[in-house]
């Protein structure tokens, strides 16, 4: 579950009065999510999701995340759109927590990406790329490169009772990853999460994008990266290059991948993998026995590392070449 901060009705009542959404008739906690904890609201007016802003959140890069949501949305892509309170303001306070209110999104989410999808993704992700181009906000990623060995060293010393040799791995891994991260490719508005989880499909057609609570400015191809991942591995953590095909052929046709951005897929994509093994990693040592918070593997993203490693091209994971911007 994500509800880390509990709320009851007569707050809640006295915080939606800062709106004109209609009256409270129902609210009830997701349990889904990791970061935040969320509720869906019904009033009279219409349904809308309240997020309560936890730990990982600065409330300084409110203004970032939400005032993305309003560009985006404004330039067609679908996402939550933040309501704005009767102040003017987006952002109010709920049981000591920064909090706000975004319209709720029709649609699920795919446990079993299947190749439509991740060609589909791929469209969307290019889109938000290009939509994103003219937001004159800037955030720094807090979670790239130069964040991973100070993050490590969090955890360095249980890694190995996780999965033997897991220390040995990330060190190589880390050092040749400082050498050679690229600088100098196309940057700007990423999601920098786009799993699965976050985003809606209403049957086959994709029908919306949320969470952009890690979205930050970095390279573009990281996201791809990122993406590539998240939707092309299997069940048994094997890559599935048909996927890989259709989500980077998806992402191509809205916005070409330059020369230099798919040489560095495989860095890129391996950078990716150590991120998230180590945030997972982290979580893994320190959530508490008996949280309702669904722990999520660092292995799976260790056998990431491991795929990745072994990648020299970009076309092993379903580039084609032909139509490459120079
Ligand atoms: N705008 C929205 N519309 C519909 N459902 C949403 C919306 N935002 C969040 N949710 C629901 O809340 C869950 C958790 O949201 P998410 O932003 O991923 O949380 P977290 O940042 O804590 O991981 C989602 O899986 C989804 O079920
Ligand atoms: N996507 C991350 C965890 C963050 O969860 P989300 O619910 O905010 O997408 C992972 O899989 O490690």
């Amino acid at each position: 579950m994500a509800v880390y901060t509990d709320i009851n009705e007569i707050e809640l009542a006295q915080f939606l009065k800062n709106y004109d959404i209609g009256e409270l008739l129902s609210y009830k906690g997701i349990a889904e999510g990791v970061e935040n904890s969320n509720y869906l609201l019904h009033t009279s007016r219409a349904a809308f999701i309240l997020t309560l802003y936890e730990k990982r959140v600065d409330s300084s890069d409110l203004p970032f995340f939400l005032g993305l949501m309003e560009h985006l949305a404004g330039k067609g892509i679908s996402c939550p759109l933040p309501v704005v309170q009767k102040s003017g303001s987006n952002i109010g306070e709920l049981a000591g927590r920064p909090a706000a209110i975004v319209t709720f999104l029709e649609g699920m989410w795919m446990r079993r990406p299947t190749v439509q999808h991740c060609a589909a993704l791929g469209e969307a992700l290019a889109r938000m790329h290009l939509a994103g181009e003219d937001f004159p906000m800037r955030r720094k990623n807090a979670l790239s490169v130069e964040s991973w060995r100070p993050l490590w060293n969090n955890s360095r010393t249980d890694a190995d009772q996780v999965e033997a040799g897991l220390t040995k791995e990330t060190e190589e891994d880390l050092l040749f990853l400082e050498k050679n991260w690229p600088s100098h490719l196309p940057s700007g508005v990423i999601h920098a999460d786009l799993f699965p989880d976050n985003v809606f499909f209403l049957g086959s057609k994709l029908s919306g994008i949320i969470d952009f609570y890690f979205a930050c400015t970095d390279l573009l191809a990281y996201d791809v990266a990122v993406c590539l991942n998240a939707w092309c591995f299997e069940k048994d953590n094997s890559f599935n290059l048909t996927k890989g095909t259709a989500l980077l052929r998806g992402y191509n046709a809205v916005r070409p991948l330059s020369k230099e951005e798919a040489a560095s897929l495989p860095v890129l994509a391996r950078g990716s993998a150590l991120r998230f093994m180590l945030t997972r990693l982290y979580d893994w040592l320190n959530t508490p026995e008996g949280s309702f918070v669904v722990k999520k593997d660092p292995r799976e993203y260790l056998r990431r590392m491991r795929f990745h490693r072994q990648i020299s091209s970009p076309e092993e994971y379903g580039l084609a070449f032909e139509g490459q911007k120079a």
